[in-house]
């Protein structure tokens, strides 16, 4: 077997802030799941947005089947195994449910284990990712420092170095941010030390929101330069956002500012997966001022026609930039006259 890497990870944390971590030495679950080596790793990305707390991939090599990848996932106690995986496999669109199986492990700081495998990051010259642990290789850089055990975006992954790359291409300094699935706020924070004026970042998963504030105070960002809001909703489509103040007021003003800050961000960026993608286009654009960029990673090289093709009216100049298999489509928003605003069918 050929280890591929881990794909990343998120910790357990409890709705009050900070790491619970009497909750790292938990029972937990290791779950082995089969799959076609195409779809490894879309499947993990997904196994950690529907609550899986890691996933990493191993090949067998010279095998003759065509599900010829195993990825290797933990799930906390408190997680539906059977559920997390149907819902990511339904997510990227796999017809059938993949063959698994669970073993339960000795509570163990698996979280250390994995953590172990994270070091520096450069991005482009002069652009770093450290996680928290490791020492700054360059001073001088931009160094943003990720605390990733809390959500997705490590860095490492190539669907977030895209949107890196795009970000740092754009930035000249007093742009307004929008992210979509801010996971651990890797991109906001990376926007606001690039220059940006500030940036705003939504995310379904409370975890994420929760992960990103860790990383906006580690990162030391002004409070008026970088808000994340939770987003709620059904199947993924926003109903209403929320800070997560325990105040109600102020979750509704929060609420109600997203709205008004509709069509205002010279840029926008959505790292999430295919699907996401096509069913909340009209939803990511309406955050984009006409003439802005938008950004749209997660997906695979081979799915960006059908991004392109439902995308392409609300945008102009379209570009595609692809690592390792994925792929990052950008372009700038048409004035609204020249959009026909109603959702086509896919
Ligand atoms: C692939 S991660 C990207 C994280 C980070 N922006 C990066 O580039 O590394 C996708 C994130 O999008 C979030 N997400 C998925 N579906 C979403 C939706 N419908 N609305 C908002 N966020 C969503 C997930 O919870 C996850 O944190």
């Amino acid at each position: 077997m050929k280890r591929r890497g881990a794909r990343g990870f998120r910790a357990l944390e409890t709705e009050a802030e900070g790491t619970a971590s009497s909750a790292l030495f938990s029972p937990y679950s290791s779950v082995r799941i089969r799959c076609e080596k195409h779809a490894a790793d879309t499947l993990s990305e997904a196994l950690l947005c529907f609550g899986a707390s890691s996933a990493s991939m191993d090949e067998v090599d010279n095998s003759v089947d065509l599900d010829n990848t195993w990825i290797t996932s933990i799930f906390t106690d408190d997680q539906d195994v059977n559920a997390c995986i149907s819902h990511a496999a339904d997510s990227i669109g796999l017809s059938y449910t993949p063959k698994y199986e669970i073993s339960t492990g000795k509570p163990c700081d698996w979280v250390a284990n994995v953590q172990e495998t994270f070091h520096p990051i450069e991005v482009t010259r002069g652009l770093w990712i450290i996680p928290k642990w490791r020492t700054p290789v360059d001073l001088q850089a931009i160094n943003i420092i990720l605390d990733p055990g809390l959500a997705f975006g490590t860095g490492e992954h190539p669907t977030t170095k895209l949107c890196l790359l795009l970000l740092h291409g754009l930035i000249r300094g007093g742009e307004r941010l929008f992210d979509y699935g801010t996971g651990s706020g890797v991109l906001g924070i990376a926007a606001v030390k690039m220059g940006a004026a500030f940036s705003v970042g939504i995310d379904i998963d409370l975890q994420a929101i929760i992960s990103a504030r860790q990383n906006i105070a580690l990162n030391e960002i002004d409070s008026n330069k970088m808000s994340v809001y939770l987003v709620r909703g059904e199947k993924g489509l926003p109903t209403r956002y929320e800070s997560t103040s325990k105040n109600p007021e102020e979750r509704t003003s929060a609420n109600l500012e997203l709205i008004d800050a509709k069509q205002s961000f010279d840029i926008v960026i959505a790292n999430i997966l295919l699907n996401p993608l096509l069913d909340l286009a009209e939803e990511i654009v309406s955050f984009a001022r006409p003439g802005a960029v938008i950004g749209l990673s997660g997906i695979l090289s081979e799915q960006v026609k059908q991004i392109k093709e439902l995308y392409s009216m609300y945008l102009d100049n379209i570009s595609i930039s692809e690592i390792d298999g994925w792929a990052c489509l950008h372009g700038t928003r048409k004035r609204i006259d020249d959009e026909t605003m109603s959702q086509p069918k896919r």
